[in-house]
């Protein structure tokens, strides 16, 4: 609360601010209004698609496994929430990752609201088949710009990869489902250590060419800048469209909003985040989790940018879902109104 003028710190209603209204910056006498901020910072989108990842990356890396009925209840809360994206689970080994063995129950049990899309991880055709089977309407191929973080999460080498996801992508296509392709170790591998732009919009590149619809940049690790972003996004956003890419930015050093913003000025609208603060990969250790989502709509309602999603439902589905996998809840905006 260090920001916050003595003035307002010491007013009655405060308290009832934080617990009513979770505090918007913005309304601290003398700050700027939202829409005022906003257009003080340059190149911001109006709107913001939120790609909610906490049924998937984060819960795929809880040492528990959540058991599936918990894993329903919490991607229902979550689809009243407003968000119009919701990853539910992947199609993946459940010898690699046991915590998305029951993928197929996931995918069949949840409500599938309207305006809601629910897409999984499919990271080669037997894993799209089993997808479809389940009923996915919408999946994702996830790559890297490490070779050896490739190696460790799906056991082959870039190349090897891509030839993998042109099959799922062309499969899906055939399907008319629509295809995200994911692009790891974008600012730092847990293997390699830092990785070339060049080497993230070769793979960016091919993805996109082979028919993915969106390219979701991943700072699996959580070590990028400010500063890092913009050189990775800048030989990006030479060969794709600002509109065609997104952000997934991990907090490990506690760089995620800034990078997002960074990002945003940038021309990107589509941010993943996850509940809570949720997430991680079980194959890059120490990395913390992804961006909290209610920490995310925070910042940008404070900067008057439209998300459509309610702060306050997706605080009640980041609540059951700490309270069933027993931890405290990553985000500060949580953290703040529950201190409140
Ligand atoms: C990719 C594989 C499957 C290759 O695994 P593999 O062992 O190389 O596969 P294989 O083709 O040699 O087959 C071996 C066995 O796996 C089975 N198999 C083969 N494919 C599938 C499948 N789709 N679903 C279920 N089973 C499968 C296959 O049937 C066979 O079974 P067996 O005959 O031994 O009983 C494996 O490496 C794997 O499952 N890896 C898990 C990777 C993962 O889920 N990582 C976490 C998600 S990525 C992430 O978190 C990063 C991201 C996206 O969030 C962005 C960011 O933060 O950067």
């Amino acid at each position: 609360m260090g920001n916050v003028p003595s003035a307002v710190k010491h007013c009655l209603s405060y308290q009832q601010l934080l617990r009513e209204h979770l505090w918007i910056a913005d309304s601290v006498p003398g700050a700027l209004d939202p829409a005022q901020e906003a257009s003080q910072l340059s190149g911001l989108p109006e709107y913001v698609k939120i790609v909610e990842v906490g049924p998937r990356d984060g819960l795929q890396n809880e040492k528990v496994i959540v058991p599936t009925d918990i894993k329903i209840e919490f991607i229902n809360q979550l689809s009243q929430t407003g968000l119009s994206v919701i990853e539910v689970t992947s199609f993946v080994s459940s010898k690699w990752v046991p915590q998305m063995a029951d993928h197929t129950e996931v995918m069949k049990g949840i409500q599938q609201y309207p305006g809601v899309r629910y897409p999984v991880l499919t990271p080669n055709l037997q894993g799209f088949h089993r997808a479809v089977a389940a009923g996915a309407t919408e999946i994702s191929v996830f790559g890297a710009a490490s070779e050896s973080f490739s190696k460790k999460n799906i056991n082959c080498s870039i190349e090897e990869s891509m030839e993998k996801f042109e099959e799922v992508v062309k499969s899906a296509r055939h399907l008319n489902i629509p295809a995200r392709g994911y692009v790891s170790c974008a600012l730092g591998c847990p293997y390699e250590g830092s990785i070339t732009p060049q080497k993230v919009t070769e793979v960016s590149k091919r993805l996109y060419g082979m028919g993915c619809y969106e390219i979701s940049l991943g700072d699996t690790i959580g070590v990028g800048t400010p500063g890092s972003m913009r050189r990775m996004l800048e030989s990006v956003i030479k060969e794709i469209p600002p509109t065609a890419l997104a952000v997934h930015c991990h907090d490990t050093y506690g760089q995620a909003l800034a990078n997002i913003l960074t990002a945003l000025q940038m021309g990107i609208n589509v941010v993943d985040s996850a509940v809570s603060g949720l997430g991680g990969c079980p194959y890059a250790k120490g990395a913390s989790g992804n961006v909290a989502t209610e920490d995310l709509i925070y910042m940008l309602n404070g900067l008057g940018l439209n998300t459509d999603v309610n702060l306050h439902k997706v605080m009640e589905a980041g609540d059951f879902i700490c309270k069933a996998v027993n931890k405290t809840t990553n985000s500060k905006v949580a953290q703040a109104s529950y201190n409140a």
